[in-house]
C-alpha cells in the first residue's frame, strides 16, 4: 500500500502548511461515495427494481417475491423436491415465475407444447445451464451429460448402439449375478434372527444402492465392483466418498467462477492437503482423492479394453458390456475412416464417471420408492406376486422378453416412476429470446423443467394423480401425452440414453425381491422423506420389514 494513500485516507499529512492534501482528500471521499452508491443502486436494481418493475417476466403469475435476498429459496430448499412447484402451478396455471436469491428469475412451463419446444425442436439453445453441467462435470463427469450441440449429437450417436435393445437382451443374465446375492442375504439374515417368521428391517435404499452399483459397474463396463459382499470395495468407496459432501455447500462452492475448473485440476489434487486446514473446505479433500483414484481406475479399465483383442464370437459375445462395445466399435470406426467422429481417450474415460454417477442411485431410488410404495399397499404387492410367482416357479432368472411381457410389474414400475420419479426437476437454459406459451422468454432465463410437477399433474393425470394406482396403465387417460406425461426419462435429444436399461433391471431386481420376500413398513406411521438432493434418495435410507415369502425348508 502506498504511503500516499495511507496519507490520504488517514488524513496524515506529513507536511502541515501544504493544503492541496485537502483537495486530495475530497476527491478520494468523493470517488468513495460515488461508488458505494454504484453498488447500493446495482444492489437495489437487481434485489428490487428490476424483480418489481422492469423485469418483462414480472406479470406472470407466481408466488410472492419473498425474501429480497432468498426470494423463494428458502421455500424450494427447505420443502420436499418438486412439491413446493407442485402447490405454485396448482395456484397459479400452467406457466409460473418464481424468483429465486438474488433476484434470479425461473419460469415453470408444463403444457406439451411448451415442453416440445424447450426440449425436442429448439434443444441446441436451450442446454443444461452452466451451473448445473459443473456440479455434473465434477460428480458425474465430462462425458454426455455435460456436453452440448453438435459435439452432444455425434458423441450420442456414437453410444446409441451400445444401448440398443438387442444389447440390453444380452446383458439380462448379467443382473441375475447380482441380484442372486441379494436374495442370499436378504434371506440368511433374516434366518439368523431369533423369530425369522417375523423378518427383519433393512436399510432398503442402502442395499438397492449396493445392488445397482455393481449391476451398473459390471453392465456399463465389465468391472465386478463386488459391493454387497464386501463393502470396502476401491471403486464403490470411491464413488461413496464423492458423493457424499454437503450438497448445498458444495453447489454454493461452485458457482464461484473457476472454482469448478480448480477442483477439476491436477494441482487441486495435489495440493488437496491445504483444504484440510479449512474446516468447511476439509470434505473438499476427500472428495478430490475420490475423483482421483475413480480417474485411475477409469484408465486401468478403458487401458484392459483397448488391448483386448477378442476376436472370436464367443469372446464377443463374452464381452457384452457398454465399455467393450463403445471400444470395438471406435475401433471398427477407425478403421473403416480416419477422418470420422470417435470418442478421445479422456471422453471413453469420463464416461465410466457417467454411467455411474447417471446410472446408479437414480436406479436404487427408483427400486427403493417402488418397494416403500408396495410395502404401504399390501393388495398390490400381492397381485404382483401372483403375476410373478408362476414365472419364478419355472425359471428363476426370467430373459428380457418374459420381464418384458409381465404386465402388472410393468404397471407398478411405470406408477411408481410416475408419482416418485428419481430424478424430480432438472434446469433449462434460454440461449436466444423466445415466446413460449404466451410469454416472452429473455435470453439468460433460467427454466425449471418440473418432472414432479407434469408427473402428477391432475389435468392429465385425473383427480387421483397424486396417489398410486398402477391399474391406471391399463387404461389411460384421455389427455395422455406419450412423450410429455410423464417426464421420469426426460424427452427429446436428452433423453435418458439408459431409460431401457434401468426399466429392465428394476423389473429384474422387483421380480427376484417380490417372488422371494414380503415388504412391510418398518413401524407404524412411518414417513418416509427424500433428500433435497439431485435424486430422491430417501432421507433415512429407507428401513423396510422384510419376511420371506415361504418358509426355507430349515424352519
Ligand atoms: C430409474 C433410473 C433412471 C432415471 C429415472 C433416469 C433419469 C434421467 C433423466 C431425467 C435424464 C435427463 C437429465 C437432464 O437432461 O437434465 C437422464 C439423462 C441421462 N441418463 Fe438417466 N436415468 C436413469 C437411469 C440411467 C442409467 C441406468 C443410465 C446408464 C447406465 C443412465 C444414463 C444417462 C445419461 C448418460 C444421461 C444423459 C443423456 C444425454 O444428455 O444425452 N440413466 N436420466
Amino acid at each position: 500500500m502506498s504511503p500516499t494513500f495511507l496519507t490520504n485516507v488517514f488524513n496524515l499529512n506529513p507536511n502541515p502548511g501544504d493544503v492541496s492534501h485537502v483537495a486530495d482528500h475530497r476527491v478520494l471521499l468523493y470517488v468513495l461515495i460515488s461508488s458505494g452508491a454504484i453498488v447500493t443502486y446495482l444492489i437495489v436494481h437487481r434485489l428490487i427494481f428490476y424483480p418489481y418493475f422492469l423485469s418483462p417476466l414480472r406479470s406472470i403469475p407466481g408466488p410472492p417475491l419473498g425474501n429480497p435476498i432468498l426470494g423463494q429459496f428458502r421455500t424450494i430448499i427447505e420443502g420436499e423436491a418438486g412439491i413446493p412447484q407442485r402447490q405454485w402451478v396448482k395456484r397459479y396455471g400452467s406457466v409460473v415465475r418464481v424468483v429465486g436469491p438474488i433476484g434470479i428469475e425461473r419460469l415453470i412451463f408444463t403444457k406439451p407444447e411448451a415442453l416440445h419446444k424447450i426440449l425436442v425442436s429448439d434443444w441446441v439453445e436451450y442446454p443444461r445451464p452452466g451451473f448445473m453441467r459443473d456440479i455434473l462435470g465434477l460428480t458425474a463427469g465430462y462425458g454426455l451429460l455435460t456436453v452440448t450441440g453438435n459435439e452432444h449429437r455425434q458423441m450420442r450417436k456414437a453410444m446409441n448402439p451400445a444401448f440398443a435393445i438387442p444389447n440390453l437382451m444380452a446383458q439380462t443374465d448379467m443382473y441375475y449375478d447380482v441380484i442372486d446375492d441379494l436374495v442370499e442375504i436378504f434371506g440368511s439374515q433374516i434366518d439368523n434372527t431369533e423369530r425369522p417368521e417375523l423378518g427383519k428391517e433393512f436399510l432398503v435404499y442402502d442395499w438397492m444402492s449396493k445392488a445397482t452399483l455393481d449391476i451398473v459397474c459390471s453392465t456399463a463396463f465389465g468391472y465386478k465392483s463386488n459391493s454387497l459382499q464386501n463393502p470396502h470395495n476401491e471403486l464403490a468407496e470411491a464413488y461413496e466418498n464423492l458423493i457424499r459432501p454437503n450438497l448445498a455447500r458444495f453447489i454454493a462452492m461452485i458457482v464461484v467462477p473457476g472454482v469448478p475448473q480448480l477442483l477439476g485440476s491436477d494441482w487441486a489434487y495435489r495440493h488437496r492437503y491445504w483444504f484440510t486446514k479449512i474446516k468447511t473446505l476439509a470434505p473438499l479433500a476427500v472428495m478430490l482423492g475420490s475423483m482421483h483414484k475413480i480417474k485411475r481406475i477409469s484408465a486401468s479399465i478403458l487401458q484392459e479394453k483397448m488391448s483386448d483383442n477378442a476376436t472370436t464370437v464367443s469372446d464377443m459375445e463374452a464381452k457384452r458390456d457398454i465399455m467393450s462395445l463403445l471400444v470395438r466399435a471406435r475401433k471398427a470406426d477407425l478403421e473403416k475412416d480416419k477422418a470420422v467422429y470417435t470418442m478421445s481417450d479422456k471422453a471413453m474415460m469420463d464416461q465410466v464417471l457417467t454411467f455411474l454417477g447417471a446410472g446408479h442411485e437414480t436406479t436404487a431410488s427408483g427400486l427403493a420408492w417402488t418397494l416403500w410404495l408396495l410395502a404401504k399397499d399390501q393388495e398390490v404387492q400381492a397381485n404382483l406376486r401372483e403375476e410373478i410367482i408362476p414365472i419364478f416357479d419355472n425359471n428363476k432368472r426370467p430373459d428380457y422378453r418374459t420381464l418384458k411381457d409381465l404386465q402388472f410389474l410393468d404397471c407398478v414400475i411405470m406408477e411408481s416412476l410416475r408419482l416418485i420419479p428419481p430424478v424430480p426437476m432438472t434446469f433449462r437454459r434460454a440461449e436466444k429470446t423466445d415466446h413460449i406459451d404466451g410469454v416472452i422468454v429473455p435470453k439468460g432465463t433460467i427454466l425449471y423443467i418440473p418432472i414432479r410437477v407434469i408427473n402428477t399433474w391432475k389435468d392429465i393425470w385425473g383427480h387421483d394423480a397424486e396417489e398410486f394406482n398402477p391399474k391406471r396403465w391399463l387404461k389411460l387417460p384421455e389427455n395422455y401425452h406419450p412423450s410429455f406425461s410423464t417426464l421420469s426419462f426426460l424427452a427429446g435429444p436428452h433423453a435418458c440414453i439408459g431409460k431401457t436399461m434401468a426399466i429392465a433391471e428394476m423389473k429384474a431386481v422387483l421380480a427376484s425381491l417380490i417372488a422371494n420376500f414380503v415388504f412391510e413398513p418398518a413401524y407404524e406411521g412411518q414417513v418416509a422423506l427424500p433428500t433435497a438432493a439431485v435424486t430422491m434418495k430417501p432421507k433415512d435410507n429407507m428401513p423396510l420389514r422384510v419376511r420371506r415369502v415361504r418358509q426355507s425348508p430349515a424352519n
